[in-house]
């Protein structure tokens, strides 16, 4: 359970965007008797891109099915650009594109052909899709295998096709589900880039990822779901504050163990008696002389380390786990 208080980790949500793009307001989801999303409530604002973050089972993914149309809520709502969508229906979501967990794409056909039969799927046509597909074979940099089929593809040219193909009608909003699940890191890198310029359009994004320190780095803002809830949303910086707090983790080396007698300003490591650790809410004030304090003990420095707290960090104080278990 989170350590923190409720009121807390929820400030951010009364500072929020009174006209988001997406929004999803109590959302309930039950298969049989096995409680998926229970209350949850998500807000993406024009042009963020938004991080969905939680463990195993904490449903992610019934969320981002249920605002794609292919889940029914029990209970709850979803509206996009102010109008409330309709459950379990593709329609009235023209303005969403959708990049599902699995690879969607017909392995027999080219690259080309599939954006042919995704680009008509979402009511583009003619020169204006000719265009689009121009667009996004350059886009994923796949023009000179746009004639090649699919199977032949590897797993990151098809993750980026997959996504090519969620955004030839151009949608305003964009849900993506772990986009990067199994794709090396330099294909990963290349679909990010990719998702930044999209945003550079002003695009809005919504995506789930296992990969916390890209989501910290990419992402403008992160909810964290577990147990079919939003358990805590904001900012690295915010959430970290509602957590762990400003303070550092200052882990200090010594070359050899100072006499314990001498020595009071930080905790020695139980396992190794030349490791000091001392948290610091003011790192400029404290650490200079904490070292002094150490050379007037006759102590000698071999490193020091100053531990920043991250994403999971904050993770596992809100979850009491890391992100895969
Ligand atoms: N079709 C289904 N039938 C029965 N239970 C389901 C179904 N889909 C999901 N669940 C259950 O609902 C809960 C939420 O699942 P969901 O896939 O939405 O979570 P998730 O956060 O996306 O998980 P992961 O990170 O593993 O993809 C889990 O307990 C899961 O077992």
């Amino acid at each position: 359970m989170p350590k923190v208080a409720q009121s807390k980790v929820w400030a951010d949500w009364e500072s929020m965007d009174q006209n988001p793009v997406l929004q999803v307001s109590g959302a309930f989801k039950n298969y049989g008797q096995q409680p998926a999303l229970c209350g949850v409530e998500l807000s993406l604002r024009r042009g963020e891109w938004l991080a969905l973050l939680g463990p195993n089972g904490a449903g992610k993914t019934t969320l981002i099915r249920a605002i794609a149309g292919r889940v029914f809520l029990d209970r709850g709502e979803i509206r996009m650009l102010g109008t409330e969508l309709e459950q379990g229906k593709g329609s009235g979501r023209d303005n969403l594109g959708v990049v599902p967990q699995e690879i969607a794409l017909y392995p027999t056909l080219t690259a080309r052909e599939n954006l042919n039969v995704f680009g008509s799927l979402h009511g583009v046509h003619g020169k204006t899709l000719a265009e689009r597909i121009r667009w996004a074979l350059d886009w994923v940099a796949l023009t000179e295998r746009a004639n090649d089929r699919v199977g032949g593809f590897s797993g990151g040219m098809k993750r980026r096709l997959n996504i090519a193909a969620a955004v030839l009608h151009r949608p305003e909003v964009l849900l993506l589900d772990e986009p990067t699940v199994g794709v090396d890191p330099q294909s990963r890198e290349r679909i990010w880039d990719m998702l930044r310029q999209l945003q550079g359009e002003g695009t809005s994004l919504l995506l789930t990822t296992h990969q916390l320190d890209e989501a910290q780095q990419i992402c403008d803002r992160i909810v964290i779901v577990d147990h079919g809830k939003a358990i805590a949303e904001g900012t690295l910086e915010s959430l970290i504050e509602q957590t762990v707090g400003r303070e550092r983790m200052v882990e200090i080396q010594l070359e050899h163990k100072l006499d314990a007698h001498a020595w009071q300003a930080a905790v020695i490591d139980p396992d190794d008696a030349t490791l000091l650790r001392q948290p610091m809410a003011d790192l400029a004030a404290e650490l200079p002389s904490l070292l002094a304090e150490i050379q007037s003990a006759g102590g000698s420095v071999r490193d020091v380390h100053i531990r920043v707290p991250n994403l999971q960090t904050v993770f596992i104080h809100l979850t009491g786990r890391a992100l895969r278990e």
